[in-house]
């Protein structure tokens, strides 16, 4: 038996990046998954045929989480094409890299209302319905790193992060009784669309590397395993944890 079989996986942002991985990781281990994705068409349905490909149904709604109406709209939809919403992967973000004192007060607004924001409404969304099917079910937020770490061109972005991992920890404990667990995975430096330009600077991609013990940059695939366990019965006895996905570059001061 596979480990999501007969479960339902929705996932933000899985056009690309993480939440692809996340949804295809979620397929390839026996769940119908449905993802939610800002813009890029193209990507969703490459998304949707590789869940196919994997032998589960897979649907793509188009939506901006930074609306609250999206969260919900995004379970209704899903639970008319699959029946049932048994995992809620909130993994859509951004992060437009911007300096601290001149940070323009659109750009704070709008990376809080799409990571924190979007991620809150999603997880109350997924929530209501789990509790409405009455079988419990898991919440697992896509936090980062920058959760426990600042970055001075992000300090419109780590509070979200931080934010997130918080809101997994508040939900477990209301959610707890329910049986829906709360966790969040905490990424550090993947390669992917969210840093492409950010990295194109050599000597910081070279610097972020050698921060890392395991010795390479993580790709998105590296996430895929961690949300899996975290979304299987598995890990039935753990919620508001953070699991931190990183290579290592945490812990390593010296
Ligand atoms: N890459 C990294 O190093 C790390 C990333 N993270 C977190 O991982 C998550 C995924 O990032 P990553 O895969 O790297 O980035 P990508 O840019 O590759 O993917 C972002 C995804 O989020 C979607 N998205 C963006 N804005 C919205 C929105 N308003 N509504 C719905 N979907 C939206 C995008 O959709 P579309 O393309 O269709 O517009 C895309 O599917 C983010 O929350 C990020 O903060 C955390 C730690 C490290
Ligand atoms: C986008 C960044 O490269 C990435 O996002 C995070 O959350 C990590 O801390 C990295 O800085």
């Amino acid at each position: 038996m596979k480990l999501l079989e007969g479960k339902t996986v929705l996932v933000t942002g899985a056009s690309t990046g993480i939440g692809r991985a996340a949804a295809v990781g979620a397929a390839k281990a026996g769940a119908d998954v449905v993802i939610n994705y800002h813009s890029r068409d193209d990507e969703a349905a490459a998304c949707v045929a590789e869940i196919e490909a994997a032998g589960q149904r897979g649907l793509a709604i188009k939506g901006d989480v930074a609306a609250p109406e999206t969260a919900t709209e995004f379970v209704v939809k899903a639970v008319e094409a699959f029946g049932k919403v048994d995992v809620m992967v909130s993994n859509a973000g951004i992060c437009p890299f911007h300096s601290f004192l001149d940070m323009p007060v659109e750009t704070v607004q709008r990376t809080v209302q799409v990571n924190l924001l979007g991620g809150y409404f999603m997880c109350q969304a997924a929530a209501n319905q789990m509790v409405r099917q009455g079988h419990g079910g898991a919440l697992i937020a896509v936090s980062s790193i920058s959760a426990l770490v600042g970055g001075e061109y992000q300090t419109h972005y780590t509070p979200t992060k931080a934010g997130l991992h918080s809101l997994m920890q508040s939900t477990a404990i209301a959610l707890g009784k329910h049986g829906i667990r709360c966790n969040s995975v905490l990424p550090g430096t993947i390669l992917t669309e969210i840093n492409k330009d950010d990295l194109a600077d050599e000597a910081k991609r070279k610097y972020m590397e050698a921060r890392i013990p395991l010795g390479r940059l993580g790709q998105a695939e590296d996430l895929a395993g961690p949300i899996v366990f975290l979304a299987s019965d598995m890990a039935a006895y753990v919620t508001g944890a953070a699991l931190l996905v990183d290579g290592g570059a945490f812990v390593n001061l010296q």
